[in-house]
């Protein structure tokens, strides 16, 4: 079976979400989604609907609940539609209205009618790694999530910041950028702090105020924290 799926990370909160259903599933999959992506705008329409998903209304405002049958209507301006009824013909025929008006369609319990899955995410800050199986095993996918999640630092999005600065503080055209970042971080991987606290420092050389300031040594501090965690990383698969 060939892995085809291409992976993208939508701005979610800029665009209409419907759910059909309103069980277990439906509850999984607006979770999935709230906790990554708490402002969608989501149209819920199911028959009956659990108290866990009515619950989430007080939390999330942007969710509308509609307690009935769906109807064609519910299909406009909706970008994407998640579906979890429990009848599949009738997973079948929603797919068909959806794809009418042009809606990308997730069905929870049929891969084969989906146009996209739902990943398992690891979050840590500003990182977010999803994880497919390509269908075949959504619990390998969810244990996966739980050891990356475990073992990734939380430092990790303190190397994020620092990257974030450096790349700020770059001037030059995008090739150079590119060489600069690249090497940068060849050399931190390697050998760590004292490079990279020269480079992020680098404009503030001249000025004796900063360089015997607190803020000077939390600077330090904080770089070298975040790229340790960051060669542990490495390192930890490379000796894998
Ligand atoms: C194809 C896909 C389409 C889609 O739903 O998007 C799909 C399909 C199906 N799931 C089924 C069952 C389960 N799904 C989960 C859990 C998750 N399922 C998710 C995604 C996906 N599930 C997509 C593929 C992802 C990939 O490529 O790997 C996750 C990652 C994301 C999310 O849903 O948020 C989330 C983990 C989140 C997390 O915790 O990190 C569990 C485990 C549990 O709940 O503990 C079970 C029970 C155990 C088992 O079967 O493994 C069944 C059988 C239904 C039945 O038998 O009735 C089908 C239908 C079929 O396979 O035919
Ligand atoms: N992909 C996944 O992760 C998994 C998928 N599944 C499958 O997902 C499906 C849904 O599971 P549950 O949420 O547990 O089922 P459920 O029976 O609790 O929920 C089905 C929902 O669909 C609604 N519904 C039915 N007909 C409707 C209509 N015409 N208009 C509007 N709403 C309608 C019901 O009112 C109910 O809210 C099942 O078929 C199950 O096999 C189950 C486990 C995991």
């Amino acid at each position: 079976m060939s892995n085809s799926l291409y992976p993208i990370f939508l701005k979610l909160e800029q665009l209409s979400l419907l759910i059909i259903g309103g069980g277990r599933v439906a509850l999984e999959k607006l979770e999935s989604v709230l906790g990554n992506s708490p402002e969608t705008s989501i149209k819920l329409v199911a028959k009956e609907i659990i108290p866990e998903v009515k619950a989430l209304q007080a939390r999330f405002p942007k969710i509308q609940i509609h307690e009935r049958p769906y109807n064609e209507n519910d299909f406009n301006n909706a970008d994407l539609a998640i579906i979890a009824v429990n009848d599949l013909e009738l997973a079948g025929q929603i797919r068909e209205k959806a794809r009418n008006h042009d809606l990308l369609v997730n069905i929870a319990d049929k891969p084969d009618l989906c146009d996209f899955y739902l990943g398992s995410i690891v979050r840590k800050g500003s990182l977010k790694i999803a994880i497919s199986t390509n269908g075949k095993s959504p619990t390998i996918a969810k244990r996966l999530r739980e050891t990356f999640t475990e073992i990734i630092p939380d430092e990790m999005d303190m190397v994020l910041d620092n990257m974030q600065d450096i790349r700020n503080q770059l001037k030059g055209d995008f090739n150079y950028k590119v060489k600069e970042l690249n090497r940068v971080t060849t050399e931190y991987l390697a050998d760590g702090k004292k490079k990279l606290f020269e480079f992020r420092s680098g404009n503030r050389k001249a000025d004796p105020h900063y360089q015997n300031s607190p803020e000077k040594s939390k600077h330090i501090s904080r770089c070298h924290r975040s790229f340790t965690s960051f060669r542990r990383i490495r390192n930890y698969y490379l000796s894998v």
